[in-house]
């Protein structure tokens, strides 16, 4: 079957937000507007056993609605269907973020009017930037008492340095937010009341003077200032567009140009369309969702000016390494490569959520995990939408669709037509930087505790399973406290495997002081055969996140090719414990330069003994050092506590590296170790009388002080 829409009238779109800033109202909202609302409702209903007539399988099917709907909803808007992908917001899920922006075409970025940028607006924006999603922002809860357009817009040029193209403009704030002006258009919007059918007054941008009246001197001087905004936005956009531009400088001025009947607000949105796909300018809008005032306005921008699948180039083909190979553009007519984004469990099996990248995908096709090298059959296609799953038959270039029931595919893992395999780009993954112990709480759950652990862990790729080799107990890594704890509660919730946690610890790791040389030799007589190997090696610290890298240097066949492979293998396995705690080692050069080897007594084997042999000496020699996690760290508070906030920063071992004011709170940024940060929640509870909040992320690893590192060695065994 030939495609049915085409390409151009897809958004696959996600929200991001600050935890607060109003994500999940907006999204009810567009929901709404679009006309999915009532049919959420209905979810909920049956759900409740109210009015329900179908049977116990469409039962569960519209249950599975519901997961599906806490991935990606799809909604209608002008004949455009708008995929919307769930982003979190709460900093240890940085990851989920991560990796839904990966297969993103476009953003809408809320903010909170009054709050302005916020830490993990930052973060996200930073990601954004990273996978070069073209982004819209949104000046949300302008209804609020101390929203403050101007402070938002201030922040987004810079602390998030993006080049802020103002199309809309409040008209008022906080109970006196009446509506906004429309710099594209050229007219203003005031809403006749706050429910969500309220109907608007359409004005011109002239007619607005003498239509409000504002109590606040800075919502007067927006009045006042817009035809001065309106032409340096039309300036602003008409530089995107080289013959719009010769255009303007023929006219002389924004107004000669409009007079001379070459401009029209539809070339005026495709030069913003031009620079918003460009990733040039970022167009900003407002709007409170909460009182219903600019959501419609906020659909009508993102197709407007968000691009569809392709629009801005494809997804990058990498080798086994990451080394970019080509590029896979977005196009139907071309063997089927998809990327999995997510996987959720739920009680009737797996939903593997993908992006389709090029070609068709339909039930019953077998395609390549490229990957993992393995077969995966295609059974149920489900298409993602607000109400109850809807089954499909076949999947094309640009969709976004779940898979249900895959065996083999993890999040992040490509899937192709098994005659053309491509491996395509992965999302990056930070690693964990703390672990927990668990264990099951009923002891009969023991082997359910594992099933679901590797379940949770296929399906998060930023949590890491492993057995420690001293006590035999499962350990699991994660993001933070919160990651962790929210883990074991979704397994407890999701799959019914009750889990207790045992107290947090560091991943601290270790690396390399300096450079060495070492030789070793392995030599054993038993009997008949021996065992001999030398390696002479020199190890080098590298660049943080340059990893392990091994070089073969051994000139004139001193070390036998067949006995490399053993040696890079060792250098990789016993780099994963450190000498100064049993650490992983992590960013460090291995040259193999030298070596000898005997024709009867040499094997693979004694090669890989003499270079773990080799690696563990020369490590002790380098000086080692040990490295813990560092957090950034955002707290805010009433001014008044800021001082003892700031103390206590200190005598955690922080820094700080920013302070200041933000409306009526006063906020505190800085750097602290991992390992002196466990239970803070509590601290600043008390130190604030409840009312501070921090949040916080990695930020980068960082070498222990010397006569730090026996204290936290015992704190770890403690
Ligand atoms: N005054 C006002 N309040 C709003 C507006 N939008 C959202 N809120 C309120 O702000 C709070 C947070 O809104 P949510 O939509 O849950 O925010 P979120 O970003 O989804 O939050 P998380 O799901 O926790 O990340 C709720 O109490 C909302 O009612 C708005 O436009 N104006």
């Amino acid at each position: 079957m030939a495609r049915q829409k085409p390409l151009q009238l897809y958004r696959n779109i996600g929200i991001i937000a600050h935890i607060d800033a109003g994500k999940t109202t907006t999204t009810e909202r567009i929901l709404y507007y679009t006309g999915r609302k009532h049919q959420i409702v209905d979810v909920h209903d049956t759900k409740e056993g109210k009015g329900s007539t179908t049977t116990d399988y469409l039962e569960q099917e519209r249950k599975r609605g519901i997961t599906i709907q806490s991935a990606a909803v799809s909604a209608e808007w002008k004949g455009h269907q708008i995929n919307l992908i769930d982003t979190p917001g709460h900093v240890d899920f940085t990851i989920e973020v991560n990796r839904s922006l990966r297969v993103l075409d476009g953003a809408v970025v809320v903010f909170d009017g009054v709050a302005g940028v916020e830490p993990q607006t930052e973060t996200n924006w930073r990601l954004a930037d990273q996978y070069n999603v073209p982004r819209l922002c949104y000046v949300n809860k302008m209804d609020r008492i101390g929203a403050d357009f101007a402070h938002c817009v201030q922040g987004i040029r810079e602390r998030l340095g993006a080049d802020a193209l103002l199309c809309q403009v409040p008209l008022g704030s906080h109970d006196e937010f009446v509506g906004m002006a429309d710099l594209v258009a050229g007219v203003g919007y005031l809403w006749k009341g706050d429910d969500k059918d309220s109907p608007w007054d359409t004005v011109p941008l002239e007619e607005i003077p003498a239509r409000v009246d504002f109590s606040a001197a800075a919502d007067r001087q927006w009045v006042a200032d817009l035809p001065r905004l309106r032409v340096e936005t039309i300036e602003r956009a008409l530089e995107m567009d080289d013959a719009a531009f010769e255009k303007l400088l023929e006219a002389g001025d924004v107004e000669a140009f409009i007079r001379g009947g070459d401009f029209s607000v539809e070339l005026l949105k495709r030069c913003i369309r031009k620079g918003c796909v460009a990733g040039a300018l970022v167009p900003v809008l407002c709007g409170s969702s909460y009182k219903n005032k600019g959501v419609q306005q906020l659909l009508d921008a993102v197709v407007d000016y968000l691009p569809y699948p392709g629009e801005n180039g494809g997804i990058a083909i990498v080798d086994q390494d990451g080394h970019v190979t080509g590029e896979q553009g977005v196009v139907d007519d071309a063997p089927a490569r998809a990327l999995a984004f997510k996987v959720i469990n739920d009680p009737f099996g797996t939903l593997t959520f993908c992006r389709v990248y090029s070609g068709v995908i339909r039930k019953g096709d077998t395609l390549l995990n490229v990957t993992r090298n393995r077969k995966e059959r295609i059974g149920r296609i489900v298409e993602v939408q607000a109400s109850a799953t809807r089954e499909i038959e076949e999947v094309r270039a640009g969709d976004i669709c779940a898979f249900v029931s895959l065996k083999e595919t993890e999040t992040g893992d490509s899937l192709s037509d098994p005659a053309h395999p491509a491996l395509l780009e992965r999302m990056r993954f930070p690693e964990p930087v703390i672990s927990v112990s668990v264990e099951a709480k009923n002891r009969n759950d023991v082997d359910k505790l594992s099933t679901a652990l590797y379940k949770m862990v296929k399906a998060d790729p930023s949590l890491r399973l492993e057995v420690d080799k001293e006590t035999g107990q499962t350990v699991l890594k994660g993001m933070g406290e919160l990651h962790l704890e929210i883990t074991i509660d979704r397994m407890r919730t999701e799959l019914g495997v009750d889990a207790v946690m045992g107290k947090p610890r560091v991943s601290f790791r270790e690396a390399f002081g300096q450079a060495v040389e070492h030789t070793y030799t392995h030599k054993k007589q038993t009997g008949g055969s021996g065992q001999f190997a030398e390696v002479k090696m020199i190890f080098e610290p590298g660049e943080p996140g340059s990893g392990v890298v091994f070089s073969d240097e051994v000139v004139g066949g001193r070390v036998p090719r067949e006995y490399i492979p053993a040696v890079e293998h060792a250098v990789r396995t016993e780099s994963r414990e450190g000498q100064v705690a049993g650490y992983e080692v992590v960013d460090f050069r291995a040259r193999l330069v030298d070596g000898k080897y005997h024709d009867v007594d040499s094997s693979a084997l004694a090669f890989e003994i003499a270079t773990r042999a080799c690696f563990r000496e020369a490590h002790r020699l380098s000086r080692p050092k040990l490295l813990e996690p560092v957090m950034k760290l955002e707290v805010v508070t009433e001014p008044a506590y800021l001082g003892d906030v700031i103390g206590d920063i200190n005598r955690r071992r922080g820094t700080v590296s920013d302070q200041g004011q933000r409306g009526t709170q006063a906020y505190v940024q800085g750097f602290v170790p991992l390992a002196e940060m466990f239970g803070y929640i509590n601290f600043l509870r008390s130190a604030t009388s409840g009312r501070g909040t921090f949040t916080m992320e990695f930020d980068h690893y960082q070498e222990v002080p010397a006569g730090m590192v026996e204290k936290l060695m015992e704190k770890e065994a403690r």
